[in-house]
């Protein structure tokens, strides 16, 4: 029996658009995703969701192309590759952007894709449990705006360790003019505060859209969850627009084809850097490109793989009092403290395992680091630098990108405070107590691309994130690269300037800067040094959208603002890949409201 709608990987967005569809008894809804279930695995366990990277049978393990701006260094780029994607994985911060962000996808040519929509959505599947009075009042816990009913439980760490430094970081950073926010999750997600966390309250177990979504519908008779399926590509008939017939997939090194019925539909949701390349290994993108690689362009769509964006940070490690208390790194240097604690965990859900390390954000715009003489002479150049994107497909989304960055309530720099060693240039060591603080470029003006290396599809995509570079591809050598990016506001610069704020600010303020003691990295806090470092220590910090965006073919685009790609009849897209401007924010909360309403567009 062939299917109404067939969705491509079974992740964050795929999963919840098959809950929605298949909600729906008269439809037959299938999921082909190449993971597998992953039940009882150390990711399910908050303190210990890092623990997934690295490890083939979760992390797809991408790595970037060699950067044009980071001396050809590549970075990892991992990906979770199981039911539920990168979300049975992830960091679980669950937070929204800014009203205005939001917006923009709308003016961008979108109709109904606003904060309202979007935040209504969120809040349909969110189901938020406050954090206690006094942990509120401590800690900065926000708690305005959220929904209730939904299957996924959002809920604030049980356990701050040391407790002592949440405080002294707020106080600090308040003292620098950055307030705390109580509504962060409300249209304004500027401030110092908590963020809450998808984890279930009564279990401390990570909530997502497998047990919230797939568990409680797997007895569906009209839905088919098939794991294992690795998809190579859309099949489709002739003639133009295209129409969909079926999904090719490898599953047990057997090819096989699942039917989709000519009335029916094809989801893409296998994330940014892999929705591209299965379009593009079905014909359908940059007829030049497709050609290079002896593929048959069936539709002569640019933008596939084009405008992929993602947040990049760098981070510091500091040495802490140790009488404030151990940091998350004990688990890792005293064998006791951790069996004491995994008991704990096991006996009551409380104690370290019981809480994502690091819930501590800063959300900021430019003018909260940057001094007004210096702003205006960095916007003024930044202004110079996008003239060279008049008459580009770039042109409208960096004049409204550049327009935001006017407006004072849009963050354009997150801090992420963790008390642990979050650098592999540091090795914690008993007895010693540790914090990092990362400084995020969250709103980049960076353009990347990603494409299929070659037409084998078990092949990794080649992914170029164009970081610190906002000349698309241009191919630039470091040596006079420096120089030039050191003189504009690139996001190198604002990179810098933001990292600058937490070494010469952030951490000399009392109170926090009376907890500290050694500053472990960098070691060069030189002008020079500090360049050096961000150069060759910047990482991704996990959030790439904007591969198939939902944008005017004109302008990169890939799919209309009902999410159906150009050129065909019947195959959507509803991943992270469709965000045609990245939000300041972390992007997994985004991605279930917008699968929510993908859901209702497409079934209609
Ligand atoms: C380490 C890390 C930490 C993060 N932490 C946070 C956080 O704390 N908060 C937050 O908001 N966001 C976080 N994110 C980002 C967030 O998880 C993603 O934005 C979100 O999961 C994207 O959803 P998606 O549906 O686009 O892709 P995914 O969730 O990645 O789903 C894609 C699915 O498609 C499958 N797939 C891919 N190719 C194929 C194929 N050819 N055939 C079949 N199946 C395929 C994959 O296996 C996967 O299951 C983090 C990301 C990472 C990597």
């Amino acid at each position: 029996q062939d299917f109404d709608y067939v969705i491509v990987g079974g992740g964050a967005s795929g999963a919840l658009v098959a809950a929605k569809l298949s909600a729906n008894p008269s439809v037959r809804v299938a999921i082909l995703e190449a993971g597998f279930l992953v039940e009882n695995n150390a990711a399910i366990v908050p303190a210990l969701f890092g623990s997934f990277i690295g490890n083939p049978d979760l992390d797809w393990g991408f790595t970037s192309t060699p950067q044009d701006h980071l001396n050809g260094r590549q970075l990892g780029l991992p990906r979770g590759k199981a039911l539920g994607g990168t979300a049975a994985v992830n960091g679980m911060y669950f937070v929204r952007g800014s009203t205005a962000e939001y917006d923009a996808w709308e003016k961008l040519g979108n109709p109904g894709w606003n904060w309202n929509t979007i935040n209504e959505h969120i809040k349909s599947i969110e189901s938020f449990t406050p954090a206690p009075p006094e942990i509120a009042q401590e800690f900065g816990s926000e708690d305005a705006g959220h929904g209730t009913q939904g299957p996924i439980n959002v809920t604030f760490s049980n356990y701050y360790a040391p407790n002592s430094v949440i405080p002294a970081f707020r106080k600090t950073m308040q003292s620098l003019g950055v307030a705390g926010n109580k509504a962060a999750s409300a249209g304004s997600n500027l401030g110092v505060y908590e963020v809450p966390t998808a984890v279930d309250h009564t279990n401390r177990t990570r909530s997502y859209v497998v047990n919230g979504f797939l568990e409680p519908n797997k007895n569906r008779q009209n839905l088919v969850i098939n794991t294992g399926a690795l998809v190579t590509n859309i099949n489709f008939a002739s003639g133009s627009p295209l129409l969909a017939t079926g999904v090719q997939y490898i599953q047990n090194n057997v090819t096989k084809i699942l039917k989709v019925k000519p009335s029916g539909k094809v989801i893409l949701a296998a994330g940014t850097y892999q929705t591209p390349k299965i379009l593009q290994l079905s014909g359908i993108g940059n007829a030049t490109l497709l050609k290079s690689l002896n593929i048959e362009a069936r539709n002569n769509l640019p933008g596939v793989g084009q405008n992929l964006q993602d947040h990049v940070g760098v981070l510091g490690v500091w040495e802490i009092n140790p009488a404030v208390g151990q940091s998350y790194d004990a688990i890792l240097t005293n064998a006791t403290f951790a069996t004491e604690q995994w008991a704990s965990y096991l006996a009551n859900r409380t104690g370290v395992y019981a809480s994502v390390p690091g819930s501590t954000v800063v959300f900021m715009p430019y003018s909260a680091f940057i001094p007004p003489a210096r702003l205006t002479q960095l916007k003024a150049d930044l202004d110079q630098e996008l003239k060279a994107f008049k008459g580009t497909p770039y042109e409208t989304q960096l004049a409204l990108q550049r327009q935001i960055l006017d407006d004072e309530s849009v963050p354009q720099v997150e801090l992420v405070m963790t008390t642990q060693v979050q650098s592999a240039l540091v090795t914690p060591e008993l007895g010693k107590s540790y914090l990092s603080i990362a400084a995020n470029v969250v709103r980049p003006f960076s353009r990347g691309s990603v494409y299929p290396s070659s037409t084998d599809p078990t092949a990794r995509p080649a992914i170029n994130l164009n970081y610190l570079g906002i000349h698309h591809g241009k191919p630039l050598q470091l040596a006079f690269l420096v120089p030039l990016i050191q003189n504009r506001m690139s996001d190198f610069q604002i990179l810098k300037e933001a990292f600058s704020f937490v070494l010469n600010n952030v951490t000399k303020t009392a109170p926090f800067s009376d907890i500290l003691t050694v500053l472990r990295e960098p070691s060069n806090t030189t002008d020079a040094g500090i360049s050096q470092y961000i150069i060759d220590n910047i990482f991704s910090v996990w959030h790439p959208c904007g591969s198939s965006s939902m944008l005017p073919i004109s302008q990169n685009g890939v799919v209309d603002s009902k999410l159906k790609v150009y050129g065909t009849k019947n195959v959507h897209v509803v991943d992270a890949g469709l965000i045609p401007l990245e939000l300041s924010t972390h992007t997994m909360a985004t991605v279930y409201g917008n699968a929510a309403f993908a859901a209702e567009l497409i079934s209609i």
